[in-house]
């Protein structure tokens, strides 16, 4: 890994990754979308090879600060190539990332996605024990909010059995995933049954949207249907 070219790893790229990072935690937090330690958050640093600036593990996601990031490779380990041990250290970063951070890095590699969220929230969770085959919704103005069509486009949000493995849940995310085609936007939104939901866009503002429009719209559908 000696000579490896990583242009969106430098100080200040990690101090405003961790800085928004901790500022989008809490805000899920205080939504009741992260209890205790569970959830957590990424953004894509750089592509070729992949990075990622991802939450720590374990950690209150309320009360996290701009440090509490780990920088993870394409299998969301620690990555351990001579820049980013570096800025580890200098910076003060954690070491223990994210015990989810391979499926973050796996949804970044397969989408092109430049942040991805993962929370706790409760219709992501009741929807995907109802419809384990992926959730239909048709019809719903929000759906133009993860880019498809108020009317007549059938869109489904893809349910996958959770695991502890990320190989596993990153295998079969790709399995369930579709991306955009002839016109058709992807889902940018994957439920986990019996555990929460992942949703990603190019920058952590469009994933919120993403992940809020889609809770909302599961929530819809769970008290219509
Ligand atoms: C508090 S239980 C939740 C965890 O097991 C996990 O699903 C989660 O979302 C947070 O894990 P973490 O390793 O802190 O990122
Ligand atoms: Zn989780």
């Amino acid at each position: 890994m000696s000579g490896v070219s990583l242009p969106g790893l430098n100080a200040e790229s990690l101090r405003t990754a961790g800085g928004a990072l901790a500022a989008e935690s809490a805000r899920f937090a205080a939504r009741g979308w992260m209890p205790g330690t569970a959830g957590n958050l990424s953004v894509t640093l750089d592509r070729s090879p992949l990075r990622l600036a991802v939450t720590a593990s374990g950690l209150d996601k309320g009360e996290l600060g701009a440090s509490d990031i780990v920088v993870v490779d394409e299998l969301g380990e620690w990555a351990a190539d001579p820049v980013s041990a570096s800025l580890t250290t200098s910076l003060g970063l954690a070491r223990k990332p994210s015990a989810e951070a391979g499926l973050h890095a796996r949804i970044a590699a397969v989408t092109g996605a430049g942040a991805g969220i993962h929370v706790h929230a409760l219709a992501a969770v009741r929807a995907g024990h109802r419809w384990p085959e992926g959730v239909e919704l048709e019809d719903l103005e929000m759906l133009k909010g993860i880019g498809h069509s108020a009317h007549g486009e059938r869109v489904v949000i893809p349910v996958v059995q959770n695991h502890q493995d990320m190989r596993v849940l990153g295998d079969d995310f790709e399995r369930v995933y579709r991306p955009a085609a002839d016109g058709v936007a992807e889902v940018p939104a994957l439920i986990v049954a019996s555990h929460g939901i992942y949703a990603w866009g190019a920058d952590l503002r469009q994933a919120r949207w993403h992940l809020e429009l889609t809770e909302a719209l599961l929530q819809i559908a769970l008290a219509t249907r």
